[in-house]
């Protein structure tokens, strides 16, 4: 495999697993494979016959015949390298029900898994450098985290590759065979030896998934004799998309990337993103999937906004002060939809989209056809929809540009009211160290309390209640400056400016003064500016504050409001 020599944190690659015996015997003689990999650049996966071709693009492909040591030397040996100096990994198999992650990531006796040859190197490379390594295995169902070895210390020591395999083959299968629909995790800890945590790599080999209910479609799943309940297909599909709005968000460099929204993307954490390394691999069916197909215009579409991040930067667009621009509303704009960033709404579109055509009984043909034109369409709508909505919350700053003191106030406070990445949950993307969700809190958080976020929250910053009485605060005495000057005090009502010192904020902030202000007093209020305007701005602001509050607040944060 050639594929793309970009130099990204996060690479999103792709595998097409062999034939089984089975499938190939059952293979008519001189048809065309369904899925194949681009003769060209190695980077291009295509489905469907010639003629329909759907192609989507990644960082590299593995074909059929290439095995786990390509796979292992081009995407796993640089996360062993790097956890020697310090620098955290994740590497996460997905793909449909038996797309070969399994076979891929833990292998045979025969064929090793990219898990057992990356302990092998790491337990070498261990004991040159005097570094000690401890391993947890864990596993993830219906969004609640188990630890499958040791649920009271978490992590187990491991000195040589058999004492590996005994602890993660023998140990580590009794209790995963009980849940063969789960994400399956290894969390491998590299300490210097006085015991202090240096890096760690995981690999995740994430929950066969499928996309689509319907029985129209005549894929591989037909042969697996025990469909899906639809409690699982949901929460599985639910930490599938939670797991790839993170990687777009990485790939994006969005400030808030929502790690919180799942269990799996929370114990990840602080080995994804930020200065950490990813590989995410795609792994497919060699025969026709439905599911396939959808993986891959999804992972392709994280591809591409990784992509377009890099040539920007290289652009040096980035530096110019539109981007810049641009890039600051983006993420507030992605705040304001509740942290989803809002392109990957796209993505659920464009499934809605497949699901109809095949609701319709549109053939498999069409329906193919029709996600590679959609797909173009929904990337530049979602675009064009993301900016549209940045402009949007542009043109709300700009409405609060600083044109007096009492302005500047307002404006302060409204970015420390809207600056609530940090208190919503959400880690900067290159901040992971602040907020270290490790396996030991996955673990704890079984017990699935879900007000514990909140209460954390509230113990890293103060509630918004507060904050929204803080600016209320700073305004008043910033009124009570102005009225207190002999300028202010000629330009407005004595009594009524002793008032606003006393009024609650709720009632000042709709208060506005009903004797009009002498011709004569703009000269004498500071800045040209009347107490009426400056009155009229801070309502409106505060107005504005208000109503975006009560539009995105949590039911929490609405009861926390109450004015004590
Ligand atoms: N490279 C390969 N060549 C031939 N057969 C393979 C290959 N990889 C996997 N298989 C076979 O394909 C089937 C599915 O593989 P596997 O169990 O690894 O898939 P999976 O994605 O882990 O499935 P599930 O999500 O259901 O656990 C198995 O029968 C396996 O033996």
């Amino acid at each position: 495999m050639a594929g793309n020599n970009r130099s990204s944190k996060l690479r999103i690659v792709g595998k097409i697993r062999g034939y089984t015996e089975k499938e190939f015997e059952a293979l008519d003689s001189g048809s065309e494979p369904w899925i194949t990999v681009e003769n060209g650049d190695r980077s291009t996966v295509c489905f469907g016959a010639p003629s329909s071709r759907c192609k989507y693009e990644l960082d590299g492909v593995y074909g059929q015949h290439e095995g786990t040591d390509a796979i292992y030397c081009r995407d796993v040996k640089p996360l062993v390298s790097g956890a020697f100096e310090g620098q955290s990994s994740s590497f996460i198999a997905l793909g449909a029900r038996g797309s070969g992650k399994t076979n891929i990531m833990q292998g045979t006796k025969e064929k090793p898994g990219l898990v057992v040859l990356a302990m092998m190197e790491i337990l070498e490379k261990a004991t040159e450098v005097k570094k000690l390594v401890s391993i947890s295995v864990y596993e993830v169902v219906q969004n609640h985290a188990y630890d499958v070895l040791d649920s009271e210390h978490h992590e187990v020591p491991v000195r040589s590759i058999t004492e590996f395999c005994n602890v993660y083959f023998i140990q580590g299968r009794k209790l995963s065979k009980s849940q063969p629909l789960s994400h399956k995790g290894l969390m491998v800890n590299i300490s210097s030896e006085d015991g202090s945590l240096e890096s760690k790599i995981n690999f995740v080999e994430f929950s066969g998934f499928e996309l689509y209910d319907d029985p129209y479609y005549d894929d591989a799943r037909r042969s697996l004799k025990n469909g899906m309940a639809s409690a699982d297909r949901t929460w599985i599909n639910k930490s599938l998309y939670a797991l790839l709005n993170v990687i777009a968000a990485i790939g994006a460099d969005e400030i808030h990337v929502p790690y919180r929204e799942n269990k799996l993307t929370r114990i990840l954490q602080d080995s994804l993103g930020g200065s950490s390394h990813g590989v995410l691999l795609a792994c497919a069916n060699p025969l026709f999937c439905q599911d396939t197909v959808g993986l891959f215009s999804i992972v392709s579409r994280s591809f591409r906004i990784n992509k377009k991040v890099l040539i920007d930067t290289t652009n040096t667009i980035r530096s110019s002060a539109k981007w810049k621009a641009l890039s600051a509303s983006r993420n507030r704009a992605v705040i304001k939809i509740n942290g989803r960033p809002g392109f990957f709404s796209a993505g659920r579109k464009l499934f809605a989209e497949e699901r109809n055509c095949s609701k319709q009984g549109i053939p498999q043909k069409k329906i193919t056809s029709d996600i590679s034109s959609s797909q173009h369409l929904t990337d530049d709508s979602c675009l064009e929809r993301s900016e549209s909505e940045s402009m949007t919350v542009l043109l709300q700053d700009s409405s609060c540009s600083p044109k007096s003191r009492l302005d500047q106030t307002s404006q302060a406070s409204f970015h420390c009211l809207y600056d609530v990445s940090s208190s919503n949950g959400g880690v900067a993307a290159g901040s992971n160290a602040e907020d270290p969700v490790d396996f030991v809190s996955a673990s704890k958080m079984e017990n699935n309390d879900d007000n514990a976020d909140i209460r954390k929250q509230d113990d890293r910053s103060p509630p918004l209640s507060q904050r929204i009485r803080e600016v209320c605060d700073s305004l008043k005495t910033t009124l009570c400056a102005s009225a207190s000057t002999p300028a202010s005090t000629m330009s407005m009502n004595h009594h009524r400016a002793h008032d606003v010192s006393a009024v609650p904020y709720h009632v000042l902030q709709f208060m506005e003064p009903k004797t009009p202000c002498p011709e004569n007093c703009s000269g004498m209020s500071g800045g040209g500016t009347t107490f009426r305007e400056r009155s009229t701005g801070v309502k409106n602001t505060l107005v504005r504050q208000y109503l975006e509050f009560l539009n995105s607040a949590t039911k929490e944060e609405l009861k926390s409001l109450k004015v004590s």
